[in-house]
């Protein structure tokens, strides 16, 4: 039986791999029909709304499965494994699967998954991609603090080992078959270089590295690496595992949760309360969909860093509730309360 290859992308927070998912659908060969697990934070569905709304002949809205407790690696038996083996006993057989984890989720124990007797024998990892934001590294996001006032001292160590972050992308980045150096746009030649050069020595030897922008990378390079990456797992080690063993993956480091605002005040507003709440708590990353005043179309919003971008992504539908819905993500300790009330100060003054 020939085993349906599945492609891995992993990556930091808001790095661009649903970004990339999105070029890849668009991009994959007419007539492949292509199977898309997400694994997100929250229930809010962002990725899976952002991707279903392309409406790819490749990727159907119902071969879209949606894994939403933010950390893949921990429901590896619980979620992945019943996942795979629901989509392996569909009538309608895939040419391609692909998994899409959430940016904190250790990519090790979900590549050991795919050794498990209940689909090792239909399914194979075709090759792990990893989408490293070079503008966050270029900035020096994954150093420790005392690295992020000084700046030489942050380019020299972008990729501090004591930190959760740290380490959490060197995981993620010694599992590579591929790295993706995306955001090429947002930095100079000389820093990429720079940035490439840092990368680089956390790779596994002749692993590829390719600069993109929005994630436009050859189709050819992303699909059909054929490398059967669950049977070379001993080659990839993982800090969390080794130093916290292969039994705890609570990811105690970081924290996320779900909010909503009834009515915003203006779009203006709702992005400057957005940037002052990121600045004043640290968060990592934002995302979600606002209803702003005046407005036939849903506003979405993606903040990565203080960086806060936000488009206009579809009209509301009829009977759809109009309401501004966002997901936090951040270091442990994440003040909730705090930063839902800074939120809730874009809500219109008349609410
Ligand atoms: N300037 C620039 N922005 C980019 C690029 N790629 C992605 N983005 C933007 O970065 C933000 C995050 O992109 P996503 O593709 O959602 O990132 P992600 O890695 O899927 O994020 P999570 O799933 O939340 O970890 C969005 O606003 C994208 O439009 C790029 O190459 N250049």
């Amino acid at each position: 039986m020939t085993k349906i290859p599945t492609t891995v992308i992993t990556g930091f927070l808001g790095a661009g791999k649903t970004t990339l998912v999105r070029h890849l659908l668009a991009h994959a060969p007419k007539g492949k029909r292509i199977a898309l697990i997400i694994n997100e934070f929250g229930d809010l569905g962002v990725d899976k709304d952002i991707l279903a709304g392309c409406g790819d002949e490749t990727c159907r809205e119902e071969d879209m499965v949606e894994l939403s407790n933010g950390c893949i690696c921990c429901t590896v038996a619980d979620e992945f494994i019943p996942t795979m083996q629901a989509l392996l006993a569909r009538p309608e057989k895939f040419d391609h699967i692909v998994i899409e984890t959430s940016g904190l989720a250790l990519p090790q124990p979900l590549i050991r998954a795919f050794n498990w007797p209940e689909i090792k024998a239909q399914v194979t990892i075709d090759g792990v991609v990893t989408v490293a934001d070079a503008s966050a590294l270029a900035e020096g996001r994954f150093a420790s603090d005392e690295a992020a006032v000084d700046a030489q001292r942050r380019q020299d160590e972008m990729l501090d080992h004591e930190t959760p972050l740290g380490e959490l992308f060197e995981d993620q980045l010694s599992v590579a078959d591929l790295v993706v150096v995306n955001k090429a746009d947002l930095v100079d030649d000389a820093t990429l270089d720079k940035v490439e050069a840092n990368l680089r020595a956390e790779m596994r030897p002749g692993v590829g590295l390719i600069r993109a922008r929005n994630g436009h990378v050859d189709i050819a390079a992303l699909l059909g690496m054929g490398m059967g990456s669950e049977d070379d797992i001993a080659n990839r080690p993982s800090h969390h595992e080794l130093e916290h063993g292969d039994q705890t993956h609570e990811h105690d480091d970081f924290d996320s949760f779900s909010i909503r605002i009834p009515s915003v005040n203006s779009k203006d507003d709702l992005l400057a309360v957005i940037e002052q709440t990121i600045r004043d708590h640290d968060v990592l990353r934002l995302k979600g969909f606002a209803a702003v005043p005046g407005a036939a179309a849903r506003l979405a919003i993606q903040a990565v860093g203080p960086r806060v971008t936000a488009y206009f992504d579809r009209p509301w539908k009829d009977g759809e509730i109009r309401d501004t819905a966002l997901v936090v993500i951040g270091e442990q300790p994440l003040d909730r309360a705090a930063i839902t009330q800074s939120l809730q100060k874009a809500a219109a003054l008349a609410a």
